[in-house]
């Protein structure tokens, strides 16, 4: 199939998937509008030749109809206006959900971190998000609404000369379909742009102006330095650019100049008929009108633009559609939304087995293996820390647990399933990993994001997994700090406010608890108290034992002292595990644990004995 074609089916299969219903009524409501058209120039050229030979009866019967198509056609318009407004609101849900759908692979996150899939995903997210998501159906609607009626122009053309309409069909043709290419590459650079080079810039940018990053940008000078980055990023993506824009332009503008010369070419011929009587008045008006409304076929601006961009897009998203691997969400029929993460009903005590056999791993991105051959087991309900020096594999290790990426061989079991595969086992497994989120959201949703709403309906329940879990991870004071629990966690909202490391540290960890609390039987931190003072640290781990009675717990954190809670830790090294034990029997084995431990500890002690010196 011709690729404008294979376009075109693309475009009315995405209309067609948002809203049969819309796309019926929108191809109804333009059949009106050209149906109104048409009756439009017949019955006001009939009128005008009734007027002219006098003909009274023809004349009202003709006024009369004239009337009832100069009403129609504007409110044909206007309904389809509103229709495809509606049906805007569908598509935009509609590919927001297929786009969802790509990036939310319930099969880890290994897929966003291949540029050729994230790349197109960012590039068409920031289109939806753009005014392409508002105007370009609604848009769509229209240019084919005035499409139709150059073609009721056509037809009355046809009465007229069979011949001059084939040649000013082939002129129109021909500057539709080079208009449409011109418009078509414009689209797609800009498309790509988002994908690429305009992607980076759009980063720079935004160090500029969003305030995280804002506050380093301004305390090291960064502002000239991203600047300059940001316009070399915005040149680079522009490269090539006009040049292609210029190519695709000349055959425009060449096409333009044909269609005029063969317009003005027909008018005159038309004319000269009509000088020697070969049609008459009615002829002669109906198809002077026509005449006029090929112009129906050119370059509609704005709304041919849209109209391009919205076919450009769906086509490009039906083509990560067919690229997304079979297992992939987007490659099945749509499932019903999963509901929150974590069990109906608060249950305690569901401890899971974790159980690593022989696994290799190697991120997408490297060709070096963080792990070869590693096997792990942890029995249900056991509390286990992981230690190890930077970059041996802790975290990874905790993302192949959690089902974020598969191993590439051996497996991976939490109570016996894989949770790459099984959503309802990866549910079971509550982490919160050193780069944790903060959600700009109110302090409740910070907490109880991961319970579900069955039970979050339960004000009772939700009181008590949100107070427990504020309780586990020493966090009391930051409600109190905050004042209610529906204050927005960002001082950029009204009534928002922002917290100190530490106190997000605390609401993250409180947000583990109450999944834990919900029902979640595996409960993972990463270093969760790398930004804590030694005292809320110290009674974090008082309540360590209590908050984590009937679930499998896995600490990660390179302070021994907290370490030291565990009832067994393994220690990584280069080649998997090297040593497992109770602290008690890795101090004895004098191995690295060991010494490791020893040299906290001496710190620790040559630390106190400064501070009561210098008292
Ligand atoms: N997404 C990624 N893509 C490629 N390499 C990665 C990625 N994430 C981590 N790595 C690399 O994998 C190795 C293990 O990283 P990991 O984060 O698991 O270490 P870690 O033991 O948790 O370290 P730390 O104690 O510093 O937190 C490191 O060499 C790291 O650079």
């Amino acid at each position: 199939m011709p690729t404008v074609l294979r376009r075109e089916a693309t475009f009315w299969r995405s209309l067609w998937h948002a809203s049969p219903k819309l796309t019926v009524a929108c191809s109804l409501l333009v059949a009106l509008s050209a149906i109104a058209f048409l009756t439009g120039i017949l019955s006001t050229a009939q009128f005008i030749a009734a007027v002219a030979h006098r003909e009274a009866a023809d004349v009202w019967r003709w006024f009369a109809l004239t009337i009832v198509a100069l009403i129609l056609q504007p409110i044909a318009v206007n309904a389809l206006s509103a229709c495809s407004a509606a049906h805007q609101a569908a598509v935009t849900a509609d590919q927001h959900a297929r786009l969802a759908a790509l990036a939310n692979a319930p099969h880890g996150i290994a897929h966003l971190e291949d540029p050729a899939r994230s790349g197109p995903l960012t590039g068409l997210l920031d289109e939806l998000r753009g005014n392409f998501g508002l105007w370009s159906i609604g848009e769509a609607w229209r240019s084919l609404q005035v499409r139709s009626t150059g073609l009721m122009s056509l037809a009355v053309l046809a009465r007229w000369s069979v011949l001059a309409t084939a040649a000013l069909l082939v002129v129109q043709l021909v500057m539709a379909r080079t208009f449409g290419a011109y418009v078509h590459q414009v689209q797609r650079d800009l498309l790509e742009l988002r994908e690429t080079d305009g992607r980076r810039a759009k980063y720079l940018a935004q160090l500029l102006t969003r305030r995280p990053p804002g506050k380093e940008v301004r305390l090291f000078g960064l502002t000239e330095w991203c600047l300059a980055q940001y316009q070399s990023a915005w040149r680079t993506a522009q490269l090539g650019v006009t040049a292609r824009r210029n190519r695709a332009l000349r055959p425009v503008l060449a096409s333009g100049l044909v269609m005029i010369a063969v317009s003005v070419g027909a008018a005159v011929w038309l004319i000269r008929d009509a000088w020697v009587g070969a049609v008459g008045t009615a002829t002669l008006t109906a198809t002077l009108q026509a005449l006029i409304g090929m112009r129906a076929f050119g370059p509609l601006g704005d709304t041919s633009t849209q109209a391009a961009r919205s076919r450009t897009y769906a086509e490009r998203l039906a083509a990560l559609e067919t690229a997304a691997p079979a297992d992939h969400p987007a490659a099945q029929p749509a499932a019903p939304p999963a509901a929150h993460p974590v069990a109906a009903t608060p249950v305690a005590g569901r401890a899971a087995s974790i159980e690593l056999s022989d696994i290799s791993f190697t991120y997408p991105s490297r060709n070096t293996p963080v792990f070869q051959r590693l096997s792990l087991t942890i029995p249900a309900g056991q509390s286990v820390a992981i230690v190890g020096v930077n970059g041996v594999g802790k975290s990874t290790l905790i993302k192949l647990l959690a089902g974020l990426y598969p191993p590439d061989s051996g497996t991976v079991r939490v109570g016996g399933k894989d949770p790459f595969t099984d959503d309802a086992t990866r549910r079971q497994v509550a982490v919160i990993f050193q780069d944790f989120v903060r959600y700009h959201l109110s302090l409740r949703d910070n907490v109880l994001l991961p319970v579900d709403e069955s039970i979050a309906t339960d004000n009772v329940a939700i009181d008590r997994i949100a107070s427990g879990a504020l309780r586990s991870a020493a966090a009391e004071d930051v409600l109190h700090r905050v004042g209610d629990w529906d204050v927005t966690l960002d001082p950029g909202y009204s009534g928002g406010t922002d917290l100190s490391g530490g106190q997000w540290q605390r609401v993250a960890l409180a947000r583990a608890f109450a999944a834990v609390a919900a029902g979640a039987g595996v409960l993972v931190l990463d270093e969760p108290t790398a930004a804590l003072d030694v005292r809320v640290e110290s009674e974090i781990f008082e309540r360590f034992l209590e908050s984590t009675r009937g679930v499998t717990s896995i600490l990660v954190s390179h302070r021994l002292s907290s370490v030291r809670h565990a009832e067994r830790i393994v220690v990584l090294g280069p080649d998997g595990v090297v040593e497992d034990g109770s602290h008690e029997d890795l101090l004895a084995a004098g191995g690295d644990y060991a010494q490791l431990f020893t040299l906290q500890a001496t710190r620790f002690q040559q630390a106190d004995a400064t501070t009561e010196d210098a008292r």
